[in-house]
């Protein structure tokens, strides 16, 4: 049973989306880029009247050049490829899904700077609904159950408004009401390997992560297996999405041998691409299925 309260909240936070903010909707697709000049680059490149969006990642090498000029291509990249995607998206949310640690909310966050939109983690706003300072708590407290009542219910909530980029927590894809919601926006979900999320939540510690906290072991294999085992009960409930973002592919496409060489800006990049190639490929669809059914009404 989902729980009801948590909309006045949203409506709240979400009110003072906008402000100063870029408009979203039907821009240029690709605006005029002004390329700085990397020698005299600042960290960070802003979006137009926006707050600064990319987060360059200044790698300190002997080869700091070559890595500030690869950071300013991809802050670059990162601002076209938004505009390009604002002028299909049309105001529609984002939702991205993927198991604990894939990244969600530090790619979502990313991707909502360069769009304009709102970011929420929706693991924050059950806590904010529920009035606890963490979802352990709420596991602890309450139960999972009720944590997914209440996850269900902020998910209801988000799905009638507009530009926003959602981190959804990682076990939401279960819940088939969940889809409903999510299918009013565009979901992308962030793939990556086992291996991968492993060693992310072994360097963090995995107290906030209740399905997979442990009182004792070695922290990445315990994360390791308890991963697998929920990875192998969800199924395939993460392919539902509209999208999949596979670290492994882009990792393979840019000749990297490990996911971990990726940035969260080349994971943003990609995942805005893959939201363009959808959009425009279900838009064509709609049209051809549309002037389909004229001919046929027409005869
Ligand atoms: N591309 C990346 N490369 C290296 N570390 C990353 C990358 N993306 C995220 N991280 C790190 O991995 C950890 C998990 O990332 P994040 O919190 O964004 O994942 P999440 O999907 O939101 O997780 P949760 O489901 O637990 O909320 C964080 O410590 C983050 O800094
Ligand atoms: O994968 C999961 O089931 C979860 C992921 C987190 O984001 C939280 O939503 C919670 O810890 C459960
Ligand atoms: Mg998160």
């Amino acid at each position: 049973m989902e729980t009801g309260g948590v909309g006045l909240a949203l409506q709240t936070r979400a009110a003072g989306f906008g402000t100063g903010r870029r408009r979203g909707g039907l821009q240029s697709p690709i605006g005029s880029l002004r390329v700085a000049d990397p020698a005299v680059a600042p960290v960070a490149v802003k979006a137009r009247g926006s707050k600064p969006v990319a987060p360059l990642r200044v790698k300190k090498s002997s080869a700091g050049h070559e890595n500030l000029h690869q950071s300013v291509d991809e802050a670059l990249l990162l601002k076209r490829k938004s505009e390009e995607v604002l002028f299909y998206l049309n105001g529609r949310c984002i939702y991205l899904v993927g198991m604990m640690g894939s990244g969600k909310s530090t790619v979502g966050k990313i991707m909502s700077e360069v769009l304009g939109y709102s970011f929420f983690d929706s693991d924050k706003l059950v806590e904010q609904a529920v009035g606890m300072p963490s979802v352990a708590q709420i596991f602890k407290v309450h139960s999972e159950a009720f944590f997914r009542d209440n996850e269900s219910s902020v998910l209801r909530d988000l799905s009638s408004m507009r530009k926003l980029v959602v981190a959804t927590g990682g076990g939401a894809v279960i819940r088939p009401v969940n889809w409903k919601y999510m299918k009013k926006g565009l979901s992308v979900w962030l793939d990556v390997p086992l291996d991968a999320l492993a060693r992310r939540i072994a360097k963090v510690g995995t107290a906030s992560r209740p399905l997979l906290d442990q009182p004792s072991g070695d922290p990445y294999t315990m994360a390791f297996s308890k991963l697998s085992m929920l990875a192998e009960q969800r199924g395939d409930a993460y392919a539902n999405a509209d999208v999949r973002v596979s670290l492994e592919e882009i990792a393979s496409k840019q000749g990297h041998d490990d996911v971990c060489k990726l940035t969260p800006t080349d994971i943003a990049i990609e995942s805005l691409h893959k939201i363009e190639n959808f959009v425009i490929e279900h838009t064509a669809d709609k049209a051809a299925s549309d002037s389909q059914v004229q001919r046929i009404q027409t005869l």
